[in-house]
């Protein structure tokens, strides 16, 4: 017989292990570890491709540590039979080798479009069934981290959003975002799983499917390719960046902070950067609300181009002004119709 004939071909498994390898990687990264301690790992299963390579890879990967894996699915409760894809979900999630595996229906309300607010209902879900002491695998690929940083950076909206989406943020852990969602997609095809598509991932109203859809693609071509990896690593080290600014920013804030105060003589010594960063933590903490750079810059100038101006109003009903060399907030009185 000739060597070979008659064996079946083996499964060709090099996108599974791929995903397998990410997780393992991160979960052996010593501040994830700190965190297993419970012997339990959740994964947040939406029926889709990324989530579902991940709970098998969990699954996989956990159970050599002795960990419990389990998959929770929210359902939105927002189109008839939403129930059923959820339920499927959770199948697919046990068949893939999660311990167990939960459907958290939610009630979605509140402001902000409906997107936003199935967001809020999903975390605010996911974060009451885990309770203190856990983690929970999301998804997110390196193709979700290029998304977040095109859009971030065409809001202009500085270097905290371009720096895209954090890999921990107890209790949320992001493996896959060194992952592009093409090798999701071929582990799913590996595992002979056929995962759920949102319709919402196809729609054109939204900024995000048209950003993966048509200005992705266009900048990969333009740009000869690797442009997801580069703005993934553009993520990273903005994201290094920031830490750094925001520890110094912490301790000119310790060293400037005197009775609700800023002293002007210790942020003069910062830079700009630096001190608006501590303006921002200061003027948050007073009661001041969605603030933006023309803000920050404005009350910034009370130190950095000191003319002796008036103060600055801002949301939330605050005013920020320079007397005596410090800063103050004053809370403004809401103005009576006809005084
Ligand atoms: N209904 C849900 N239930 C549980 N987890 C969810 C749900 N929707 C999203 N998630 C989690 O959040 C991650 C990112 O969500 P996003 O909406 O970007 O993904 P998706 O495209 O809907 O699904 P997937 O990432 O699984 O392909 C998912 O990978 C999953 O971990």
């Amino acid at each position: 017989m000739t060597p070979g004939v008659g064996r079946r071909p083996r499964p060709r498994l090099d996108a599974v292990l791929a995903v397998r390898r990410a997780v393992r990687v991160f979960l052996a990264e010593p501040d994830v570890t700190e965190h297993l301690g419970s012997g339990e790992l959740f994964v947040a299963v939406s029926g889709g491709a990324d989530s579902l390579a991940l709970a098998e890879a969990a699954a996989h990967v956990g159970g050599r540590r002795d960990l419990r894996v389990c998959a929770l699915v929210v359902d939105h409760r927002l189109q008839p039979g939403s129930d059923e894809v959820a339920e499927r979900a959770a199948e697919e999630a046990l068949r893939l080798g999660a311990h167990a595996a939960k459907v958290l229906p939610v009630t979605v309300t509140g402001p902000g479009g409906p997107e936003a607010a199935a967001r809020k209902a999903r975390y605010a879900a996911l974060r009451e069934h885990v309770g203190e002491g856990s983690l929970v695998l999301l998804g997110h690929t390196l193709d979700d981290q290029a998304e977040t940083v095109l859009l971030g950076l065409g809001r202009g909206s500085g270097a905290r959003s371009l720096a895209g989406m954090r890999p921990l943020e107890v209790p949320w852990a992001r493996p896959l975002l060194s992952t592009p969602r093409a090798v999701t997609r071929a582990a799913c095809d590996e595992l002979g799983v056929r995962p759920w598509e949102d319709p919402h991932n196809a729609d054109p109203r939204f900024r995000r499917v048209r950003v993966r859809r048509e200005v992705l693609p266009l900048l990969e071509d333009v740009l000869a390719g690797g442009v997801a990896e580069a703005l993934a690593r553009t993520a990273r080290q903005l994201r290094e960046d920031c830490d750094a600014l925001d520890s110094i920013a912490k301790d000119v804030h310790d060293r400037a902070y005197e009775g609700e105060t800023l002293r002007v003589d210790v942020l003069e010594r910062a830079p700009s950067p630096v001190r608006r960063r501590v303006l921002r933590t200061w003027l948050l903490r007073g009661g001041a609300r969605e603030l933006t750079d023309a803000h920050l810059r404005s009350v910034d100038d009370l130190v950095g181009r000191w003319r002796g101006q008036g103060g600055v109003f801002l949301p939330g009903g605050v005013e920020a002004r320079r007397t005596h060399e410090k800063l103050v907030l004053n809370r403004c009185q809401p103005t009576t119709r006809g005084s």
